[in-house]
């Protein structure tokens, strides 16, 4: 496809994607005063706009997303725990179409009625819709009895395994997939009812959301904020552990947002409440959806405080130990984390949070990168 002027470009993507004039206004602001640069930084932008779009309008409209389940792809889930296959080193998530999957149901004298469990939860950039669906929960909306896991897993050709154990062994991608769609079915198994009437609600068909049909109350799938803070008194990292943590594993410090706060304040509170010191600076880092136990927005900070302030008052209600550590010994750590067990030897003195975890790398950010350029508290 080529281009003589910048307005057929914009009706040519504007006919085609669905995009507006301003988004091409943009990318072309963006661009060079080459018209093929323009092309080809627009073509990127496009393809973003256009599967945002395309995945918002799957949420908002039943019979599209009813037409997207036609050619999409599906994960399955047994009890919130996903099918996998073991693949050298790895776990992969195998994809299955709506065809394969009335099969399956159909070999195993299933209704394929359940198939209206499933939970959107993504689409690929060539507009293939990506479905979730759990043959294990027992839903109000379809069958009852839970189809047979080991039958299933034979049929399939792998295993369903718990989320805690096997997201450190999946690529970005599918860690990030199935998180998503683990949290989507738990929270539609938890929320079948009206909390005003306590009618059995409906979800729409991509689930993101579950309406109430005797007052038309509507509910979103929920999410809980949690600051995740790295304080540091400039030379050394605070790290604490709780005793739900595994053995020897420490973290940064973390906490659920109370009601009405913002999140310097939650910063604020959490770093008092469990260690007993006040934050003098703090800038944000990143955030993470975190699964476990229940869906949480992770939102990572780097906290200083005071030089001379730095007198540790543990609150052993809510943590097991806390302790300053100097940046060679977290990079030593840091270093021994990323060695597999029989590379590893020698007594370690703790471990560190996985790479996928946003402790972990709010961690190695401070070991790299220690001055920033912090806000007040
Ligand atoms: N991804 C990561 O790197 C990482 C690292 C550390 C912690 N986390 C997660 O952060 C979360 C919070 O950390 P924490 O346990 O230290 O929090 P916390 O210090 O706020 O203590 C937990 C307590 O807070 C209360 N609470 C308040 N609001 C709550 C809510 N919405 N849900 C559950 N409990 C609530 C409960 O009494 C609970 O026992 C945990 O779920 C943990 O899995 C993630
Ligand atoms: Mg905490």
């Amino acid at each position: 496809m080529d281009f003589t002027t910048t307005k057929e470009v914009e009706n040519y993507y504007y006919e085609s994607h669905r995009v507006s004039s301003n988004d091409l206004t943009m990318s072309l602001y963006c661009g060079t005063a080459c018209r093929r640069k323009f092309f080809w930084c627009y073509r990127l932008l496009s393809t973003y706009v256009t599967k945002t779009r395309y995945l918002f309008e799957l949420k908002e409209d039943d019979d599209a997303c009813k037409k997207a389940q036609q050619t999409g792809a599906f994960y399955l889930f047994h009890n919130l725990a996903p099918l996998l296959q073991k693949s050298e080193h790895q776990y992969l998530a195998p994809q299955y179409s709506l065809l394969e999957l009335e099969r399956l149901l159909g070999k195993f004298g299933q209704d394929s009625q359940i198939l209206e469990d499933s939970v959107l939860i993504g689409c690929s950039e060539q507009q293939e819709a990506w479905f979730a669906l759990d043959l294990g929960l027992n839903s109000s909306s379809s069958i009852n009895a839970s189809l047979q896991k080991a039958e299933m897993e034979t049929a399939l050709q792998g295993s369903f395994i718990k989320l805690t154990k096997a997201l450190f062994e999946l690529n970005v991608k599918d860690a990030s997939l199935l998180s998503t769609a683990q949290a989507l079915l738990r929270w539609h198994d938890t929320h079948q009812f009206c909390s005003r009437s306590g009618q059995p609600t409906k979800k729409n068909v991509s689930g993101s959301k579950r309406v109430c049909p005797s007052n038309n109350i509507i509910y979103y799938p929920q999410v809980a904020p949690v600051v995740i803070t790295l304080v540091s008194d400039g030379t050394r990292c605070l790290l604490v552990r709780q005793s739900s943590f595994p053995k020897g594993m420490y973290s940064a410090l973390a906490g659920f947002c109370d009601i009405g706060e913002s999140l310097e304040e939650t910063v604020r509170r959490e770093i008092a409440e469990e260690v007993g010191l006040e934050v003098d600076r703090l800038h944000y880092s990143a955030s993470q959806h975190w699964p476990f136990p229940n869906s949480t927005l992770m939102i990572a900070c780097h906290a200083t405080v005071k030089p001379g302030q730095t007198e540790l008052q543990v609150n052993l209600k809510e943590l097991e130990a806390a302790a300053w550590f100097s940046r060679d010994e977290v990079a030593t750590v840091l270093r021994r984390n990323n060695l597999s067990n029989q590379q590893q030897s020698g007594a370690v003195p703790f471990w560190l949070p996985p790479k996928l975890a946003i402790a972990h790398q709010l961690i190695k950010e401070w070991v790299e990168k220690p001055t920033c350029s912090p806000l007040p508290a």
